[in-house]
């Protein structure tokens, strides 16, 4: 008898068939050539990592992480990241190597999911980490970097947006004071629930005016005049400086000739925590929620014992697919049906056709279930059936 569970999955596991295999490994190549050109190596680090380094480094949800215990009985997590372990290899296997250090990498994540979330808990990520470098050039090329690569994917009509978690966290502090407020209405601002944001804001024992200037907040959204409105809200050093690279990063972007994908939006606070400076999101036109996402982390590296500042991105490739909703079809170009006597001659054939790059399927007659249904699935099918007879 069957186990109740035989054909069941653990909760966001999921399996990769054939015609969505095909698919993402072609926006996979698509965007891995565009990336070399850049000038990228790439990179691979192992599914499990040490919780107490690289799982807390990742600054994931706790209860977003898998867990497994090695036999030294040490923690073990299913990196939920590929920022962490490349901040890892950076300070450690590549510390002599002088930076910058552009990197990239295609490789599946694991991030635990809500039973209710229905999202997939395992997904592939491609992405890449400048790493050593923290110039707002760096920043610019890797948000032209993003959009070249989206673009190659042949998505249209996406749009990046770009923030300061330094404005953001300037902002707040200067209003609020202590950490822990600041915290609450981050947390609004990360889970984009802006009518949080504003009630909570209303609850506040603040001056009005401080209450406007948390709500301003929420209009810091949209082209280059959201930086003057910026400036008005607050005058902190940190502001000043955020507002500043944002500047210099829209000369940056025109130079690269995408300014038409970008928009200014203020509210953007990142999932993970370890972002110190400008950060953005892409969206393609059909999905309400980010299918790619980066930003500068200048504080990570030090964790692991080589401070350094560095920048990047992922790009979600289902999310990405889903936008590109293509109907690439899973296509076999010949079918070569031999009986028993021509089985060498069938052999022969199929070897030059594949030769020549043909995807070729050599099938015994006598083991074909349906020879019609067969056939459709195939632009060309030749016969080597009967006894000595010319190819059908
Ligand atoms: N690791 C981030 C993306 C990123 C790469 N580099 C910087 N940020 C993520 O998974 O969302």
């Amino acid at each position: 008898m069957s186990t109740p569970f035989m054909f069941e999955k653990p909760v966001g596991m999921r399996d990769t068939l054939p015609s969505y295999y095909v698919k993402e490994e072609k926006v996979k190549r698509q965007m891995e050539e565009e990336i070399k050109t850049w000038g990228y190596l790439p990179i691979r680090t192992p599914t499990l990592e040490y919780y107490e380094t690289v799982g807390t480094a990742s600054a994931i949800l706790e209860k977003q992480l898998f867990k497994l215990l090695d036999q030294d009985g040490n923690t073990l997590v299913l990196r939920p990241d590929m920022t962490a372990p490349i901040a890892r290899v950076a300070a450690s296997s590549l510390k002599d190597q002088v930076f910058p250090i552009r990197l990239f990498y295609h490789d599946s994540l694991f991030r635990a999911q809500e039973r209710e979330g229905g999202r997939p808990a395992e997904f592939n990520q491609m992405g890449v980490e400048l790493v050593g470098d923290g110039t707002t050039s760096a920043d610019g090329e890797v948000i032209a970097l993003m959009i070249a690569a989206l673009e190659k994917s042949g998505l249209k009509d996406f749009k990046v947006a770009v923030g300061h978690i330094g404005y953001v966290n300037a902002l707040l502090q200067d209003v609020l004071g202590s950490e822990e407020r600041v915290q609450t209405l981050r947390r609004y601002l990360y889970e984009k629930n802006y009518v949080g944001f504003r009630q909570h804001v209303k609850s506040l024992p603040l001056s009005s005016i401080d209450k406007n200037r948390l709500l301003g907040l929420l209009e810091l959204r949209g082209g280059i005049e959201t930086l003057e409105k910026a400036a008005e809200l607050v005058q902190t050093e940190e502001a000043k400086k955020s507002i500043q690279e944002l500047k210099e990063l829209e000369e940056i972007l025109a130079g690269y000739g995408v300014t038409e994908y970008i928009k200014i939006d203020f509210n953007l606070v990142m999932h993970m925590s370890y972002y110190t400076g400008i950060v953005f999101e892409g969206y393609g036109n059909r999905l309400g929620f980010p299918l790619s996402s980066g930003g500068r982390y200048d504080e990570l590296l030090a964790k692991f014992h080589r401070p350094a500042q560095a920048t990047g991105f992922g790009i979600r490739l289902d999310l990405l697919i889903e936008a590109l909703d293509t109907k690439e079809e899973v296509r076999q170009d010949t079918c070569i049906l031999f009986s028993k006597e021509r089985r060498g001659e069938a052999i022969q054939t199929a070897k030059a056709l594949r030769k020549e790059g043909k995807r070729v399927v050599l099938q015994d007659l006598q083991g074909v279930e349906n020879v019609d249904e067969l056939s459709e699935s195939f632009s060309d099918v030749r016969y080597f059936i009967g006894k000595n007879g010319q190819e059908g």
